[in-house]
C-alpha cells in the first residue's frame, strides 16, 4: 500500500548538505498498522513528509496505493491536480493538532471539505458523521481551547478522515499526550484502521506505542533503515535490535557460576506449552529463571524468556536440541566457561 524505494531528502542549510534519509526502503501492507521508531534526528518526521510529498524527496520513488507520487511531483499544472487529488486520499494526524483555533470543532474538520468544494450541507453531513465516528458529537459547535488534549486529537482524526483516505499518517500523535489519553487515542486510531480499511503509518520515539498497536515497525537510525518486519518475525530473528527493545530482559546479571544462558522466544501455541517444567522433569536440570517478558500482540501470545542451566554449554547440547524440538528459538546469551570456585 506504501512503497519507498532507495529515498533520499539531503536538506542544503547554509552551503552544508544535511542527508536527512539516505536511501530508504519501506513496504507497508495493505490494512496494517506500521510503527515507525528511531531516536531524535533518524529522519522519521522527513520520512513520513516524503511519503505524502509535503516534502519532496531529493531522489527515490514514493509510491502511495498503487500511484507513484513522485513522478506525478513538478509535471506541470495537470500534474499538480494529479498530484493533489492523491494526496487527498492520505490523511495526516500531527503531534500538535494543528487546529485552527477561530474555528469551531465542525468548522475544523469541515476545513478540507471545503477545499475540495463540497457543498455546505453535504459538509455539514459528513462532519456530522466523523465527529460522531471519533466520539465527540457533542462538541461540534466548541471551539479547540474548550478541549482536552485527547478531545483536540480525535478532531484533528476526524479531520484527517474528511477527504475519505485509504491511508493515515500520523506523526508523533500521542506523544503530547498523558498516559491514559494516548492510550484513548491509539485505541482510536487501531479501531479506525480496522473499521474503515485504512492502513496507517505512525511514526513515534515510544515503544509502548509500537507494542500496543502495530502489526510492523521499522527502526531508523541515520536516515536509514537499520530493521524492519511484523512484529512477530522481528522476535523470532536473532539478536533483533527492535525485539530486545519491545521485550527489555535487563542486563545480565554475573552469578559466578558456571552456566548456560539461554534467551528463548516463544509465540503462539509454543507460547502455551508448559516446556519449562517439561525441561527439567525430563532432564532433571535446576535451572533458573532470570527474566521475562511476555505481551499479546495481535491476539497472539508472544515473548520472550532467559534462563540459566547449570553447566556449560557442551554440557547443555540435549536440553537445548529439546527445547528448539519444541518449535521455540533459542539463542545463547551467555557461556560462562570459567569456573569460579
Ligand atoms: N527543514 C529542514 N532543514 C534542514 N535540516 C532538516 C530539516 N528537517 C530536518 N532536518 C534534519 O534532518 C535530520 C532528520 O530530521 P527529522 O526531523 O526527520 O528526524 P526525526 O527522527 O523525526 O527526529 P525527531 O524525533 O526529533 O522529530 C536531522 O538532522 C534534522 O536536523
Amino acid at each position: 500500500m506504501i512503497t519507498t524505494a532507495d529515498l533520499r531528502k539531503v536538506y542544503r542549510v547554509r552551503g552544508r548538505e544535511v542527508t536527512a534519509l539516505d536511501g530508504v526502503d519501506l513496504h507497508v501492507r495493505e490494512g496494517e498498522v506500521y510503527g515507525v521508531v528511531g531516536t531524535s534526528g533518524a529522519g522519521k518526521s522527513t520520512l513520513i513528509r516524503c511519503v505524502n510529498m509535503l516534502e519532496r524527496p531529493t531522489s527515490g520513488t514514493v509510491t502511495v496505493d498503487g500511484v507513484e507520487l513522485t513522478a506525478l511531483a513538478g509535471r506541470g499544472p495537470r500534474a499538480g491536480g494529479e498530484l493533489r487529488a492523491a494526496r487527498r486520499r492520505i490523511g495526516m494526524v500531527f503531534q500538535h493538532f494543528n487546529l485552527l483555533s477561530s474555528r469551531t470543532v465542525q468548522d475544523n474538520v469541515e476545513l478540507p471539505l471545503e477545499i475540495i468544494g463540497l457543498d455546505r450541507r453535504e459538509r455539514r453531513r459528513k462532519a456530522a458523521e466523523l465527529l460522531d465516528l471519533v466520539g465527540l458529537s457533542d462538541k461540534a459547535a466548541v471551539h479547540p481551547a474548550q478541549l482536552s488534549g485527547g478531545q483536540k486529537q480525535r478532531v484533528g482524526i476526524a479531520r484527517a478522515l474528511a477527504g475519505d483516505p485509504r491511508v493515515l499518517l500520523s506523526d508523533e500523535a500521542t506523544s503530547a499526550l498523558d498516559p491514559e489519553t494516548t492510550r484513548s487515542i491509539l485505541e482510536l486510531l487501531r479501531d479506525l484502521g480496522r473499521q474503515l480499511g485504512l492502513t496507517v503509518l505512525l511514526i513515534t520515539h515510544e515503544m509502548d506505542v509500537i507494542k500496543s498497536v502495530c502489526d510492523s515497525a521499522a527502526l531508523m537510525r541515520g536516515g536509514r533503515v537499520v530493521e524492519s518486519g511484523r512484529l512477530a518475525d522481528l522476535l523470532a530473528t536473532p539478536g533483533s535490535e527492535l525485539a530486545r527493545e519491545l521485550f527489555p530482559l535487563g542486563d545480565l546479571p554475573h552469578s559466578g557460576r558456571e552456566a548456560t544462558v539461554l534467551e528463548i522466544t516463544f509465540q503462539g501455541d509454543t507460547a502455551a506449552q508448559p516446556f519449562i517444567s517439561q525441561l527439567a522433569r525430563t532432564y532433571n536440570v535446576d535451572l533458573n529463571i532470570l527474566g521475562a517478558a511476555v505481551e499479546t500482540i495481535g491476539g497472539r501470545q508472544v515473548g520472550r524468556m532467559r534462563v540459566e542451566l547449570p553447566g556449560r554449554f557442551e554440557e547443555n547440547v540435549v536440553p537445548i536440541g529439546f527445547l528448539r524440538e519444541q518449535g521455540l528459538q533459542v539463542d545463547i546469551a551467555d557461556n560462562r566457561t570459567e569456573a569460579v570456585a
